[in-house]
């Protein structure tokens, strides 16, 4: 008897819809329309200022897209409307960021930032721990227990009461990571978490990052100049140019798309990689 294989199609859990994103004259993204599906690795890529960052941005709600729809749907399938939300707000939904250049508090110890980014989920205030400071201390106590899990997963247990500022580049990047995954994110955005890294220190992200999608269930958004880690881990990948979509599809897929070589020639250096 012949077997059926269902193959399921992933839930979709972001969507955006003929995004515009203009500064006066410039157009960051123009009719952007592109959705990420539950447990993927989706790659963002293209050339300089093709409008990455602002996508990241809009997604995350440092940035207000003056047409289009952003929707983000929680895991009990709830419709989340992305464009009326706080970036604090975004991140309580359960989606979480790096930045392109490290955003950490240098002074701080490893431990402290990461606790900060566990900031958005928690209750207490000067009122509340007046009143409840048991509710208070269990809190605390909770928060600090991800953090060290996050701490543990990430293999960071010997700088833990670093200064940030202190600790080479490769492991700044990998506490900035660690900041994004305290807050117990559903969706990761990663912008570049590999530039400026040694081989070493790339193999090192490549391997976490691997294992925060698959160990730790979440779905990733990642922008990446290297063509070769974008080939090696990305389920799908966007190509954006001049702020528009100009290809989607597997890594393979858009490697070969003549839109795609077109809009890379001209950068040797990202031809090669192609
Ligand atoms: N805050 C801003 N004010 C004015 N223009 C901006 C702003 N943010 C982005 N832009 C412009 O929008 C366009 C897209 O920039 P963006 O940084 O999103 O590109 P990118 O693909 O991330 O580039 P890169 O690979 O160099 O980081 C560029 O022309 C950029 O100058």
């Amino acid at each position: 008897m012949e077997a059926h294989v269902s193959e399921r199609q992933p839930r979709v859990r972001l969507k955006a819809e003929h995004l515009g994103l203009h500064f006066g004259g410039v157009a960051a993204l123009t009719d952007v329309s592109l959705e990420v599906r539950e447990g993927e690795i989706l790659a963002i890529i293209g050339p300089n200022g093709a409008g990455k960052t602002s996508l990241l941005n809009c997604i995350s709600g440092l940035y207000r897209p003056q047409q289009g729809r952003l929707v983000f749907y929680d895991r009990q399938g709830n419709e989340h409307n992305l464009l009326k939300k706080k970036p604090a707000e975004i991140a309580r939904l359960g989606i979480a960021r790096s930045f392109q250049n490290i955003e950490l508090f240098r002074h701080m110890t490893v431990l402290d930032n990461l606790m900060l980014g566990r900031h958005v989920h928690m209750q207490g205030n000067i009122f509340t721990c007046g009143l409840y400071w048991w509710r208070q201390q269990k809190e605390e106590i909770e928060h600090r227990r991800r953090v060290e899990d996050v701490i543990d997963f990430l293999e960071i247990e010997n700088i833990r009461r670093k200064p940030v500022g202190t600790l080479a580049y490769g492991l700044q990047k990998r506490v900035e990571l660690g900041r994004a995954l305290a807050l117990d994110p559903d969706i990761l955005l990663l912008d570049e978490p590999m530039a400026g890294m040694n081989v070493e220190e790339k193999e090192d992200m490549a391997r976490f990052i691997l294992d925060i999608n698959q160990e730790r269930d979440v779905t990733i958004v990642l922008i990446e100049h290297d063509m070769g880690v974008v080939m090696d881990l990305s389920d799908r990948v966007v190509v954006l140019d001049f702020g528009r979509v100009i290809a989607t599809g597997t890594p393979e897929e858009v490697r070969q798309n003549p839109l795609v070589i077109q809009a890379y020639l001209g950068d040797e250096a990202l031809m090669e990689q192609l």
